[in-house]
C-alpha cells in the first residue's frame, strides 16, 4: 500500500499531536512530509526526531535558531522555514497529497488557503479560515478539485450523517455544543468567570481560544458559519441545541422527520482519522468505546442567547454577508486575548464583537486579503472599544 504523504500545520497543538499520535499508530499507512509549528519549538524537536518530515516551519528567525540547538548532530536535520511563508510552503509542497489544517486563528488563513490553491486534499480544522473567507475557499476548492474535509467534530459528524442520502432531503443541520463550563451559570456569576473558569472545558482538550469560545458559545456561533459554507445551506437551515455530555456530535434532520446522528466518545483522532482516510476504509483507533449504559441519559436543551449572546452576533454576521463575518472572528479573536491577559471581563467578549460587527460597513470578499483586512478590522475595532470601555486609570 502505498503511503499519504501528509503536512500538518500547527502540528504542536492540541489538534496537531492528536494527529500525530494517529499517524504514529499507522506508520504504514503515512508519511509525514511537513510540519508547521508556531513557537514551541521544543515540542517540534521531539516531532522532528519520531516522524522526519523533510520540511519544518516555525514562527520566527528566533526560532529557528532555538530549533537548531535543540536537533544533535544524531537527530533528522528538516530544511527549516519561517513564519507565514514558511507554513504556506509546507502547506504546498509537490509531494504531499493531504494537509491538515490546524493553526489555531486567522493566522491559519493564508496556510490554508495554499493548501486549497496546491489542490490539496484538506482535513479542515482552522475554522476561522472557512468563517473568514468560506465562500471564496469552497469555489477555489471546487475548481482545483481537491475536497475540504471537515475535522471540526460537529462538521465531521454532519459529513458522516450525509453519507448514503441525498443532499436535497435534508431539512436541518443540527450543531451540538456542550455549552461550556458556565452552562448552569446565572448572569451574575457569568459576569465574574475568571480566564482559569472559562478554561476548564466539561468534555474536550483543546487550545485556549477555542476553550474560551467554548465558554462564549461563540464557538458554535463560528460554526454555524463553517456549515454554512462547508454543507452550502443557508443559516436558517442550520440550528444549535446545547448536549452537555458531548456524546452526539451533531445530526441532520432530514425532510421525512428522521434524525440520523453521529455519537462517540469526545476524542478529536476520531474526526481526524475519518478525515486523514476518507473515502475509507476506516482506521481501528483503540479508543475507549462508547458505554451508553453507563452514561445512562443524554441531555439536550435549548441555547439561552440572554446570558450567551455571541452566537446570535454569527448568525447575524452571516445574513449581513461579505466581510461580516470575517470582522466578527477579528473581533472575538482579540477580545478572547484581552480576556486572557485579564484586561476584560468575559461579558466583554461578546459586547466588543457586538461593538465590531455594529460599526462595521460590509464589503463582498473576493480575495483572502479582502478577508484577511476585514478580521484586522474587526481586531482594532473590538480592542479600540475595549480599552475605552475597560482600560484603568
Ligand atoms: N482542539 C480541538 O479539539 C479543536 C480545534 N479546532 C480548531 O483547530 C485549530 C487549532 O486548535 P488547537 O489545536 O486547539 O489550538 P492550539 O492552540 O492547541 O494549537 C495551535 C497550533 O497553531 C500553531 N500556531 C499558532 N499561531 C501560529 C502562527 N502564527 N504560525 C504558525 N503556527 C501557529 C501553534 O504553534 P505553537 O504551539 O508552536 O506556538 C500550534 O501548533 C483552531 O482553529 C480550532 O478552532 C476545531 C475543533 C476541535
Ligand atoms: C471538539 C470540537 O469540535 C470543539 O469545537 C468542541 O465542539 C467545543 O465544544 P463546545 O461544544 O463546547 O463548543
Ligand atoms: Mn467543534
Amino acid at each position: 500500500m502505498t503511503r499519504r504523504k501528509i503536512s500538518i500545520l500547527g502540528s504542536t497543538g492540541s489538534i496537531g499531536t492528536s494527529a500525530l499520535d494517529v499517524v504514529g499508530r499507522f506508520p504504514d499507512r503515512f508519511e509525514v512530509v511537513g510540519l508547521a509549528a508556531g513557537g514551541r519549538v521544543d515540542v517540534l524537536a521531539a516531532q522532528i526526531r519520531a516522524f522526519q518530515p523533510k520540511v519544518v516551519s516555525v514562527g520566527d528567525e528566533a526560532g529557528a535558531r532555538a530549533l537548531s540547538g535543540l536537533l544533535g548532530a544524531g537527530d533528522p536535520q528538516p530544511e527549516v522555514l519561517v513564519g507565514s511563508r514558511g507554513a504556506c510552503a509546507i502547506a504546498s509542497l509537490p509531494e504531499v497529497d493531504f494537509v491538515l489544517a490546524a493553526i489555531a486563528g486567522s493566522a491559519g488563513m493564508l496556510p490554508t488557503a495554499a493548501a486549497v490553491d496546491a489542490g490539496k486534499v484538506v482535513g479542515l480544522a482552522n475554522k476561522e479560515s472557512m468563517v473568514l473567507a468560506g465562500e471564496y475557499l469552497m469555489a477555489q476548492a471546487k475548481r482545483t478539485g481537491a475536497p475540504i474535509l471537515p475535522v471540526d467534530s460537529e462538521h465531521s459528524a454532519i459529513f458522516q450523517c450525509l453519507v448514503g442520502h441525498n443532499r436535497d432531503d435534508v431539512r436541518r443541520l443540527v450543531l451540538t455544543a456542550s455549552g461550556g463550563p458556565c452552562r448552569t451559570w446565572d448572569a451574575d456569576r457569568i459576569e465574574a468567570c475568571t480566564p482559569a473558569e472559562a478554561l476548564k472545558h466539561p468534555n474536550w482538550s483543546m487550545g485556549a481560544k477555542i476553550t474560551v469560545d467554548s465558554a462564549t458559545l461563540m464557538n458554535k456561533g463560528l460554526e454555524v458559519i463553517e456549515a454554512r459554507w462547508l454543507f452550502d445551506l443557508p443559516p436558517e437551515q442550520i440550528s444549535i441545541v446545547v448536549h452537555p455530555e458531548s456524546v452526539v456530535h451533531s445530526m441532520v434532520e432530514y425532510v421525512d422527520g428522521s434524525v440520523v446522528a453521529q455519537l462517540g466518545t469526545p476524542d478529536m483522532r476520531g474526526p481526524i482519522a475519518y478525515a486523514l482516510t476518507w473515502p475509507g476504509p476506516r482506521l481501528p483507533l483503540g479508543l475507549p468505546p462508547l458505554d451508553l449504559p453507563a452514561l445512562g441519559k443524554l441531555a439536550f436543551e435549548e441555547p439561552d442567547p440572554r446570558r450567551f449572546p455571541a452566537y446570535e452576533l454569527a448568525y447575524e454576521a452571516l445574513r449581513i454577508g461579505g466581510t461580516a463575518p470575517a470582522v466578527v472572528s477579528g473581533a472575538d479573536e482579540a477580545a478572547v486575548a484581552a480576556f486572557l491577559a485579564g484586561k476584560i471581563p468575559f461579558p466583554g467578549i461578546a459586547a466588543a464583537i457586538s461593538h465590531a460587527l455594529e460599526a462595521h460597513s460590509a464589503r463582498p470578499v473576493a480575495s483572502v486579503d479582502d478577508a484577511i483586512a476585514a478580521s484586522d478590522e474587526g481586531r482594532r475595532s473590538a480592542d479600540g472599544w475595549l480599552a475605552g470601555r475597560f482600560s484603568k486609570g
